[in-house]
C-alpha cells in the first residue's frame, strides 16, 4: 500500500515560486496498476519522483508498505529505494555498458556476490525476452529493447513498487502495447505494485485499473478507470474524455471515407 498524506511541493527560482503539488492525499492499493494522468504542467513527474525521494516534498508524508519515506536518511534512504523500482521515458541507460551491465549496476551497487549477480540478471533479462542480448550495447537495440532492459534493471532488486515515468512516450503503438502487456504479466506475476503517470489515455485505459486526474498540482479526480471513461467529473477529466472522443469521431469519418462510403 502507498498512502500520501498531504503532500506539497514547490520550486523557488530566483523571481519567483512555482507550486507544483498542492495537499496531494491519495492511497494505491498493493498489487493495483495505478495511472495519474494530467496536462502538461500538472506536476505528474514532480509527484511520481516524491514516491522515491528523487524530488524531496517541502510537507506532508509518504508511505510505502508500511515504511514512512519521507524523513529516511542515507543508508536507511538507499535500502528503500532498492524496493523501489522506477523506469524512464528516456530509457536512462549507461551507453558505455552492455545489457548485462546495466541490469547488474543496481546489484554491484548494492554488493551483491558476483555468482549471484550472474543468476539474477540473466533471469531478469529471460522475463523481459532478452535472454539473448546481454552482450549488446544499448546502442544496438530498438526503443523496445531499450525499455525491457530499463525494466529489468528496475526490477533486479526485486522491489515492491515499480515507477513508471512516461515509460512509453517514446514508441510507437505497437511497442507500447508490447510494453504494456509485459507491465502487466510482471503485476500478475510478482504481485507488484506499478504506478504510472501519462498523458497516453490509451496507456490507462489498456493497462490501470485505478487513477488519479491531477490538476495544476491538486488531485481532482479519482477511482476506477472505467468510472473515468463512463462518467468523468472533473474539467481535466471531461477534456481528456472529449479529446479522445473528437478523434475517435474523426478516425470514424476518415476510415468511412477511405471506405468509399
Ligand atoms: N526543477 C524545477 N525548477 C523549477 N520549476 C520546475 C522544476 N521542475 C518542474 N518545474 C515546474 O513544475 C511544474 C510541473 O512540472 P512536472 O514536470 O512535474 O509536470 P508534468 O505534469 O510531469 O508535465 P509534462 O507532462 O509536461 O512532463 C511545471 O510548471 C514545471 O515548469
Amino acid at each position: 500500500m502507498i498512502r500520501i498524506e498531504h503532500v506539497s511541493k514547490s520550486y523557488r527560482t530566483p523571481k519567483s515560486t512555482v507550486n507544483v503539488l498542492d495537499d496531494i492525499q491519495l492511497n494505491i492499493a498493493k498489487g493495483d496498476i495505478f495511472g495519474i494522468i494530467g496536462f502538461s504542467g500538472a506536476g505528474k513527474s514532480t509527484l511520481i519522483r516524491c514516491l522515491n525521494r528523487l524530488e524531496e516534498p517541502d510537507t506532508g508524508t509518504i508511505e510505502i508498505n508500511g515504511r514512512i519515506i519521507t524523513g529516511l536518511k542515507d543508508k536507511e534512504l538507499r535500502a528503500a529505494r532498492e524496493k523501489i523500482g522506477m523506469i524512464f521515458q528516456e530509457f536512462n541507460l549507461f551507453d558505455s555498458m552492455t545489457v548485462f551491465q546495466n541490469v547488474a549496476f543496481p546489484l554491484k551497487v548494492a554488493g551483491h556476490p558476483k555468482a549471484f549477480i550472474h543468476h539474477r540478471v540473466h533471469e531478469m533479462l529471460e522475463l523481459v525476452n532478452l535472454g539473448d542480448k546481454a552482450k549488446l550495447h544499448p546502442s544496438q537495440l530498438s526503443g523496445g529493447q531499450k525499455q525491457r532492459v530499463g525494466i529489468a534493471r528496475a526490477l533486479v532488486n526485486q522491489p515492491d513498487v515499480l515507477l513508471s515515468d512516461e515509460a512509453t512516450s517514446a514508441l510507437d503503438p505497437q511497442t507500447t502495447y508490447s510494453i504494456l502487456e509485459l507491465l502487466r504479466e510482471i503485476n500478475r506475476k510478482l504481485n507488484l505494485t506499478i504506478v504510472l503517470i501519462t498523458h497516453e489515455l490509451d496507456v490507462l485505459q489498456h493497462i490501470c485499473r485505478n487513477m488519479a486526474v491531477l490538476e495544476a498540482g491538486r488531485i481532482v479526480e479519482t477511482g476506477t478507470v472505467d468510472k473515468f471513461f463512463m462518467n468523468p467529473e472533473s474539467d481535466t477529466a471531461r477534456r481528456f474524455v472529449h479529446i479522445i472522443e473528437h478523434y475517435r469521431d474523426k478516425r470514424v469519418v476518415m476510415e468511412g471515407m477511405g471506405a468509399g462510403i
